[in-house]
């Protein structure tokens, strides 16, 4: 037999359009073929266990094999293979009638959307001709009495198919590479689509004598038939010389969608860094992409590993992936099994969790801040920790601190520190007084603290430098002020004098005699402005201000200082005042450069005077 026909396709050169326009995805080729044959080889596996394939199965490898003389790459299969008949079917028809839609799509639109339905495309079979100015299909099929078929075709809309003589079962693909794809001759190269795309395939992969997959990769296996070195072991396949996982997710669920996998959490440290670490995509063991932006929720970016789902669309573009109702039920599923481990870690071993939050920190306060219902999940066991080292949970914190820390209007004032080196005075201050203190010196606490306001009742932040301690915390006591009105003014006076800065504003306070005589301090209100105008790229002038451009300088009317200052000379009261002042700056860590200079030769003076 022999035959010659046209492949149904309406338009001329549709092989040159699809052969530009995906040019940078050309290797996929390789993946689509021997997924082709994996299929085959399986579906033939299935029809023997249904009992509809009654003979021998034999060795059932695909292989991959390039002939740089030939220009060729063959992929073999013994899988069920097909018949003229079929090839007239299943390539003729199906394989082509994408390219034809493709085309028909394609021919209308601009560019931005031309690139969009480039991505829609299941390019199956047909991709072969991105990389080969010539196919050859031989192939048999499982079925008694049939003949082995020839197909061939050139890359135009023309193929012929004839009887062949082939003794084994399977298909044989065979590409005759084009000259502008001599890339694809080189083994090298092949082994490492191979390894990319097909390290994981379901059967095995044959290349230059060797199998370069595994069967049957762990996230296909049960959980209960895997120890923890498997999980760790996995890792390393995947992210060779990584420091090992934290600890793991098994997924697995089938329904209302199909999904494996495992993700692994890695030690982040404080650090917002994408790592190069990526969670990689499959579909039934194929491995599509690492770019899984859409299916996983942005804040599990940060996790590594593989997730496996036959109902993510392949080859789509984002938009399409934003859209697809499984994408979104998938992204709901992953981040409620996130939020169950969490939970479950926290439950069964909070000295455990304790340990990994500095890893895991990130991960919980991020989730919080950009999903609802991984907040409320994770109220219940994201943690802080006091600058003791001790860690709570909300819960726990607010009971912790009630007592001490309500001011005169029921608000619980949560006091924080975001640096415990550099406000170590202030720290000090508010520990000397009972209060307690949180670490929140991590990449998103500011925002973390601006949710937690929101959603907490009646509690409030303040870094311990937002006020002087009397009134951090707002209480009805006060403490008396052993000057007068006129004296306070006096005072004022002379310190603005001495300061001469207008972004300092003065203030005369009856503080406490053990509190410092002078005290700078940023109004929390003010900070937060100034944090978030630097978060949203103020610019660099911004960035590397020293002083932002309010500080409240409060004077403590009980501390003898004050009375020095008032009583001593013009030029020594002014003097006195600058010290007093300058003693503030020291302890915000504010004093540099010329300021520090005269501060020090004025110290000087002072012990000597
Ligand atoms: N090696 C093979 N052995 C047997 N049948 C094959 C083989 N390769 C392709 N086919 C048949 O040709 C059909 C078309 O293949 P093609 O790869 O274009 O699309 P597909 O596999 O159905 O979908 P996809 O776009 O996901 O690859 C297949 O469905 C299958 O029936």
């Amino acid at each position: 037999m022999q035959e010659k026909g046209s492949i149904s396709i309406h338009t001329e050169n549709i092989f040159p359009i699809i052969k530009k326009f995906l040019y940078s995805d050309h290797e996929i080729f390789l993946r689509e073929l021997v997924s082709n044959a994996v299929d085959a080889t399986q579906k033939l596996k299935s029809l023997g266990q249904l009992g509809e394939f009654k003979g021998e199965l034999g060795e059932l490898k695909v292989k991959v094999s390039v002939n740089k003389e030939a220009r060729t790459i063959t992929i073999s299969d013994r899988g069920l293979g097909m018949t003229a008949e079929e090839i007239k079917k299943y390539i003729n028809q199906i394989a082509f009638s994408g390219a034809t839609e493709f085309v028909e799509q394609y021919k209308e639109k601009d560019t931005a959307a031309k690139d969009q339905i480039i991505g829609q495309f299941g390019l199956g079979f047909y991709s072969a001709f991105m990389v080969a100015d010539n196919v050859e299909i031989f192939s048999k099929s499982y079925k008694d009495n049939t003949e082995g078929a020839h197909w061939t075709c050139d890359g135009s809309t023309e193929f012929s198919l004839e009887t062949t003589d082939k003794a084994d079962r399977g298909t044989d693909v065979v590409l005759h590479v084009a000259a502008d794809s001599d890339e694809f001759l080189e083994p090298a190269r092949l082994r490492t689509i191979l390894t990319k795309y097909c390290k994981f395939l379901p059967i095995e992969i044959e290349f230059e004598g060797e199998v370069i997959n595994q069967t049957q990769p762990i996230w296909a296996k049960q959980p209960s038939e895997l120890t923890d070195e498997d999980y760790t072991k996995f890792y390393q396949e995947l992210y060779p010389f990584s420091e090992p996982p934290l600890f793991w997710i098994h997924l697995n669920v089938d329904y209302p969608f199909n999904l494996t996998g495992i993700l692994y959490f890695p030690k982040v440290k404080d650090e917002l860094q994408f790592s190069r670490n990526k969670i990689q995509l499959y579909s039934r063991q194929v491995f599509i992409t690492d770019e899984v932006k859409d299916v996983v929720p942005e804040f599990l970016m940060l996790l590594h590993g593989v997730i496996d789902s036959p109902d993510i669309p392949l080859n789509v573009s984002r938009s399409f992936l934003q859209a697809d109702a499984a994408v979104k039920k998938i992204n709901t599923y992953i981040t409620k099994k996130v939020a169950d481990k969490l939970a479950e870690l926290y439950r069964k071993d909070r000295a455990g969790f304790e340990e990994k939050w500095s890893d895991i920190g990130l991960f919980v306060k991020y989730g919080m801040l950009s999903d609802d219902k991984f907040y409320d999940k994770a109220k219940d066991f994201v943690l802080l920790q006091n600058t003791a080292g001790k860690f709570f949970t909300l819960s726990e914190y607010q009971e912790f601190v009630q007592a001490n820390q309500k001011d005169k209007n029921e608000q619980t004032v949560v006091l924080y520190t975001t640096d415990a080196e550099a406000q170590h005075g202030f720290v000090q201050a508010a520990l000397d007084r009972g209060y307690d203190v949180l670490k929140l010196d991590a990449v998103l606490d500011s925002h973390f603290i601006g949710q937690l306001e929101q959603k907490l009742e009646k509690v409030t932040f303040k870094r311990v430098d937002a006020d002087t301690i009397g009134k951090l915390i707002e209480k009805e006591e006060t403490t008396e002020s052993v000057l007068s009105d006129d004296d306070k003014t006096k005072l004022q006076e002379l310190f603005s004098k001495a300061i001469s800065n207008p972004q300092m504003h003065v203030q005369v306070e009856a503080l406490s005699p053990q509190d410092a005589p002078v005290i700078i301090t940023v109004p929390e209100f003010m900070r937060r402005m100034k944090d978030m105008q630097r978060a949203g790229g103020g610019g660099g002038m911004q960035m590397f201000g020293s002083l932002p451009d309010s500080y409240t300088v409060s004077v403590n009317a009980n501390h003898p200082v004050a009375q020095r200052v008032l009583s001593a000379e013009d030029e020594a009261s002014q003097k006195l005042a600058r010290q007093a002042f300058d003693l503030a700056l020291l302890a915000q860590g504010l004093l540099k450069g010329e300021a520090l200079t005269a501060f020090v030769k004025r110290s000087a003076d002072l012990l000597t005077a």
